[in-house]
């Protein structure tokens, strides 16, 4: 493991690009490395950084070059933990003016110390018995403040729709008039008689919350209490909290990454982390085995090359690491679903809060004109054609369009 390293790709600009990496690949690692006397540079040459590529992308006015860099670090300068690894490439670096950290590639035995998604796409489709369709997924619109009863319908009415999971709304933490045990037991029964008239099973992903010194031992009463699934905000807790939660053997359900706070670190070209890596790698390294993004279509829409990268890298052969969901999410409608079908293919989770809710027939219509649809493009049928035979799909159509 000691002889692997790490390759870091960073966007950045400088007047020399390998000036710049190199003086990174020291500044990152060893601190300090001409002025060292010979026998110190041979005691720290195994923990050097190396700066292995700079590629000019742009000539700036300003005479600087603005491009990629990429560094190698050997693998013993890190702890088998994202912590160390973010910290170790990009801590104080990201506070030092215009860079980017765009990509990360892992050797083998880096990789191999993540037991990454418990469940992963393959685990989740056997539970729901769903393997030749992208799965559906609502979200409670909202959560926050409602009695008990109107969530126990609400989560009826998307249930009936035949959806296959219903997620809980991300910002549900101050949930005392619905306590997390107490609904994740109510809505495991109307789960329960819903499946006995549709024929169909649904997953419900309660938002896990709490202290995070709590939260494996809330998961864990969660599993007892029946939980199908959870939702957590990962970077509002730390790649590390997902790890540890995914690593547990007790904590026996998959779990839902949602992006909560991403937006504070993709959406400038000149700093930050990239979304195929933030979103995309680390999430499913950390262990999620389905993550939610922004769509490239969608109220809040990613960039459709990097949400295509970051869906890639959730489901591209990587170590022993099972592959995670892609949930392209924001804005979706049923007239939708041919283009995600297009872009994302079979593995994905057709995500929809307003889509569903916001249906002129209520949640239900909501949830059966997406069945309709997914079934429309899996068959090979046009929305138009399938809307013939779907009175639901018909009004979404027309309420939503196809664009
Ligand atoms: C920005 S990705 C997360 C999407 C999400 O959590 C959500 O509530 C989307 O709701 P919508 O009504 O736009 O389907």
């Amino acid at each position: 493991m000691s002889e692997q390293r790490i390759l870091v790709t960073y966007l950045t600009q400088a007047k020399d690009l390998q000036k710049k990496a190199e003086a990174i690949a020291v500044g990152m690692t060893v601190g300090s490395w001409t002025d060292l006397p010979a026998a110190k540079q041979a005691d720290l040459k195994p923990y050097l950084g190396e700066a292995v590529g700079a590629q000019v992308l742009d000539t700036l006015e300003n005479g600087e070059s603005r491009g990629l860099i990429t560094i190698s670090y050997p693998v013993r300068n890190f702890t088998a933990d994202i912590p160390s690894l973010l910290t170790g490439v990009f801590g104080k670096l990201s506070m030092d003016g215009k860079i980017k950290l765009i990509d990360i590639q892992f050797p083998e035995a880096f990789l191999a110390a993540f037991p990454g998604p418990k469940y992963g796409i393959s685990g989740i489709r056997d539970r729901l018995g769903a393997h030749n369709r992208p799965l559906l997924m609502s979200i409670f619109k909202s959560c926050l403040g409602l009695p008990f009863d109107d969530l126990k319908t609400q989560f009826r009415a998307q249930a009936l729709g035949g959806v296959d999971l219903v997620k809980d709304d991300e910002i549900f933490f101050a949930d005392d008039r619905a306590p997390f045990l107490e609904r994740i037991r109510a809505f495991k029964q109307i789960a329960r008689e819903t499946e006995a008239e549709t024929g169909k099973p649904v997953l419900y992903a309660a938002n896990l919350t709490g202290p995070v010194t709590d939260l494996t031992e809330r998961a864990k009463r969660a599993v007892e209490a029946g939980a199908d699934c959870l939702l957590f905000n990962v970077l509002a807790f730390g790649y590390d909290a997902l790890h540890r939660l995914a690593a547990d053997p007790d904590v026996q359900v998959p779990i839902m990454a949602h992006p909560a706070l991403a937006g504070a670190y993709y959406p400038s070209p000149d700093y930050g982390i990239g979304t195929p890596l933030l979103l995309g790698k680390l999430m499913r390294l950390a262990g999620a085995d389905l993550v939610l993004f922004p769509s490239p279509y969608g109220n809040v829409a990613l960039n459709k090359e990097e949400a295509l990268k970051l869906a890639e890298h959730l489901t591209e052969p990587t170590g022993t690491l099972r592959k995670s969901f892609p949930v392209p999410s924001a804005g979706i409608h049923p007239g939708l679903v041919p283009q995600l079908y297009e872009d994302f293919g079979l593995d994905q989770v057709v995500n929809a809060g307003g889509g569903i809710h916001g249906h002129p027939g209520g949640a239900t219509a909501g949830a059966r004109a997406f069945v309709a649809a997914i079934n429309a493009v899996v068959a090979g049928q046009t929305l138009e054609d399938a809307s013939s035979e779907s009175a639901e799909l018909s009004q979404a159509l027309q309420k939503w369009g196809t664009k």
